[in-house]
């Protein structure tokens, strides 16, 4: 990487901010959950088939398998059970017409539980009393309610009322980027605030069986899973008691042109369904430097290597990494956190980013790294989705400072 100098630039944003130096917005704890049941990718093909009654099916079953074998999924989470599924088969045909109510019973009322999973160990980690968390941002693909999740959550979780709530529902996989980008201008432009970020996402929404002729519903099937995190973010950490992992130093959104049909989803009397080109790993990866590019060019920093950063990459499928390292010349390790996240859990929307930021996170702490994006300064996160719209956030890591590994 060439720059302007590492941590200057940093410095500069501050300097440039009309809210004065010190207030740039960092991630200052970090927990992720999953539902107890968890559901191998190896075994999954003869169950998914058989509690969907499609045995008879048996060339599509060869196809399913070949589809999970190629994921480089190992294992996901999810709510949903073969118990409950042989209570509730309306979920189990392809396209079961007033399957939603039946859906939505489950994810209102699981969705917030979930992600109060999350957020209760985040706030255990970051430590300080409920009463200084000033904002919510809950962010859920399902469960539109009134009041909704962000609601449900106030109340699990004990927060203060008068807490300041924004509820996303229905944004998709690049919700990550969006939560973190929303995140940071609160904390960036409210004096003392304290921003507990929230995503908890449920397959129940459009769990379904298969016909001949959707592949990419049953790619769908084949990838997602259930899981929920929760971050804690503000400006001006306090020293020995609140630890800046990762500092959001800017932000960009983008929709990538005519990729309109790429990825869309729709809200139905049979759930939400799924729709996906295949030309999507090539979409994102061509479109990804243009954006880099812009962004580091505006903090001053010239990139010469995008392997002198750190990545976090929203788990999508592992053809989306392959082109992404392909494009842009990444080595393998670069996506080691994604892909593990894609391993260990499949595709969890929202919270993906936020599993592998974790992940890394305490990989370079167990390692003893000088930061905790694996020892480097600088780094990338990236939300894709429907649109198709892409969230990119330039991140710094500032040095851990003696933390161990936990
Ligand atoms: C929901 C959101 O908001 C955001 C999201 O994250 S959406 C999800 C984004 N994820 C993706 O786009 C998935 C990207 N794709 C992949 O990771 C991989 O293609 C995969 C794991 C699905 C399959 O791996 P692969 O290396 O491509 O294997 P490949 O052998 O070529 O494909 C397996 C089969 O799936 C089919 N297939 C792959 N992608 C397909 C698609 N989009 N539509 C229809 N069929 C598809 C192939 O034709 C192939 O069929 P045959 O075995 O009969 O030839």
């Amino acid at each position: 990487m060439a720059s302007n100098g590492s941590c200057n630039a940093v410095d500069d944003h501050k300097e440039n901010r009309g809210g004065g130096p010190g207030a740039i917005a960092s991630v200052l704890a970090l927990a992720t959950a999953n539902p107890p049941n968890v559901f191998y990718q190896d075994a999954y093909p003869d169950y998914y088939f058989r509690i969907t009654n499609n045995e008879h099916r048996v060339e599509l079953k060869e196809k399913f398998k070949r589809i999970c074998e190629r994921s480089t999924i190992k294992k996901r989470y999810m709510f949903l059970t073969e118990e409950i599924l042989k209570q509730k088969l309306n979920l189990c045909s392809f396209m079961e017409e007033n399957s939603l109510d039946t859906r939505h019973d489950i994810v209102v009322e699981e969705v917030p539980k979930l992600g109060a999973k999350a957020a209760v160990k985040a706030l255990q980690e970051w430590g300080r009393p409920l009463s200084e968390i000033t904002h919510l941002i809950f962010c859920s693909t399902g469960g539109v309610d009134l009041p909704g999740a962000d609601f449900q959550l106030i109340k699990l979780l004990g927060l203060s009322l008068s807490t300041k709530r924004i509820m996303l529902y229905g944004l998709g996989c690049y919700a990550g980027g969006t939560v973190l980008r929303i995140a940071k201008d609160l904390a960036e432009n409210n004096q003392n605030a304290r921003v507990l970020v929230v995503c908890s996402e449920m397959t129940a929404i459009g769990f379904r069986g298969t016909d001949d002729v959707h592949i990419d519903s049953l790619i769908g099937q084949a990838i997602f899973g259930d899981g929920s995190a929760a971050a804690v973010v503000g400006v001006n950490p306090i020293p020995g008691m609140e630890t800046p992992f990762f500092e959001l130093v800017s932000t960009y959104q983008v929709i990538i042109p005519d990729s309109e049909k790429a990825i869309h989803c729709h809200l139905r009397e049979v759930g939400l369904t799924f729709h996906l080109r295949s030309d999507v790993p090539n979409t994102i990866s061509e479109n990804m430097e243009e954006s880099l590019l812009k962004m580091f060019e505006q903090l001053g920093i010239r990139i010469t290597d995008w392997n002198s950063l750190f990545w976090i990459t929203h788990a999508g499928g592992r053809a989306i990494f392959d082109r992404i390292e392909e494009k842009l010349g990444l080595k393998p390790e670069k996506l080691k956190a994604t892909r593990h996240v894609m391993s260990e859990y499949g595709n969890m929307v929202s919270c993906c980013v936020f599993f592998a930021m974790d992940e890394m996170r305490k990989r370079s702490m167990a390692e003893g790294l000088r930061t905790a994006g694996e020892g480097l300064e600088w780094g990338v996160l990236h939300g894709f989705g429907p649109g198709l719209t892409v969230e990119t956030i330039v991140l710094h890591a500032p040095p851990l400072r003696g933390l161990v590994s936990n």
